[in-house]
């Protein structure tokens, strides 16, 4: 089901720009990857060189093994899905799905009826005669997507395929690409720089800053243990407070202004005395009173959500940060109360000085 996609050290260079250097890693059968980070950080240039749009300066794309380099496009059996959908204007749904096929000479015979199991997959099959002009946008992109799988890729690849849409049409199309995925089985590689989309949709995500990765985890591992604090910055909110570690008789705990946590689960090469830097989303804190356990804070302002409300506290040693909770019947605390901030240890991300390592040691890792 599916094929691998192996990348050894890529390199690729723009005339004298090299925007990426030496990138490696693998993607499972049928597995739904994404690539996620910044504008800019060499996402579609990774894509574009997936599937030989771009040439590549040095390493090895792998497709089961086998080196794919100098393959030409069209001879590597993969189907793209654009931003902007690229369909023909000039003919009608069945037509431009139809379009792929006949390039491959497949018998005139077999077309219709492999376009309409296509347009039932995507779910547009009652839209079959109608022009691109009379669809709307998420429609048209149904029809790119039914384009890019009937000739039956091994690779599926996604560049933002869902920024045209506006709000509700993206997440109803992202769903609706993830249950297609799902039920073809393809190796799919998918471009966004929408962090809930990479969330909703992938199997993995691999998080990019200037032409490296940062890390390739699960949605869920990027989201609670951000391997530094560029991912646990550039995922979601974090808040990034200085903190020392304290190791006394062989355990640990981690020092935030007069607040101690202990940590269990903290790498071993963690020296006593350590500066450190730890990330809280702001949804893990646990609002006590000033008598209470916690960092000492006093509330700013706060703004009620409905299902969450936001407060904006200051710290005694001034720095600002954003606590949510669920709104619940009590009331909203009002600015200018002073409150503890606590924190279960498992909830804190612990890091180097510099950011670029988590001292936590996962679970799945031991
Ligand atoms: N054909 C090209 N010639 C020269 N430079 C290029 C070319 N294509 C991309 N670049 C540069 O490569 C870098 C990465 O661009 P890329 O389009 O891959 O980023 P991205 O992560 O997909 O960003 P976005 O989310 O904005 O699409 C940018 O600095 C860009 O200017």
């Amino acid at each position: 089901m599916g094929v691998a996609i192996s990348i050894e050290n890529a390199v690729k260079r723009f005339g004298k720009d090299t925007i990426i250097n030496g990138l490696s890693l693998d993607i499972k059968p049928g597995e739904f990857f994404t690539l996620l980070g910044p504008s800019g950080c060499g996402k579609t240039t990774l894509l574009r060189m997936i599937i030989g749009f771009n040439s590549i300066e040095g390493g090895e794309i792998k497709v089961d093994q086998k080196v794919i380099n100098n393959i030409p496009t069209n001879k590597r059996n993969m189907g793209m899905v654009f931003q902007n959908y690229a369909i023909f204007p000039h003919m009608s749904v069945k037509d431009n799905v139809a379009f792929g096929l006949k390039n491959r000479k497949v018998p005139a015979s077999q077309i219709e009826a492999q376009v309409d199991e296509i347009l039932k997959i995507v779910k547009i099959d009652h839209l079959k005669n109608r022009m691109p002009a009379k669809l709307s946008g998420g429609q048209q992109q149904r029809v790119a997507l039914a384009r890019a799988i009937v000739i039956h890729p091994e690779v599926l690849l996604m560049d933002e395929p869902l920024s045209n849409l506006d709000a509700k049409l993206r997440v109803e199309m992202r769903n609706a690409i993830k249950r297609i995925q799902q039920q073809i089985g393809i190796t799919t590689v998918y471009v966004t720089h929408d962090q809930e989309e990479a969330l909703a949709v992938s199997d993995r995500i691999a998080v990019m800053n200037g032409g490296v990765i940062q890390q390739i985890d699960t949605p869920k591992n990027i989201y609670q243990r951000p391997a530094n604090l560029f991912v646990s910055t550039f995922i979601g909110l974090s808040n990034i407070l200085s903190g020392i570690a304290l190791v006394k008789n062989g355990e640990t705990s981690i020092q935030i202004q007069d607040y101690s946590v202990p940590m269990e689960h903290v790498s071993q090469d963690v020296k006593d005395g350590q500066n450190i830097k730890v990330s809280i989303r702001p949804e893990e804190f646990i609002i006590n009173q000033a008598d209470g356990d916690g960092i000492p804070a006093t509330v700013k302002s706060s703004v009620f959500l409905g299902i969450t409300t936001h407060y904006f506290v200051t710290l005694a040693n001034g720095q600002e940060i954003e606590v949510i909770q669920n709104s619940d019947i009590w009331d909203i605390i009002p600015d200018g109360s002073n409150i503890r901030l606590a924190v279960q240890p498992q909830k804190i991300n612990v890091y180097t000085e510099d950011g670029n390592r988590n001292l936590v040691v996962r679970r799945d890792q031991v």
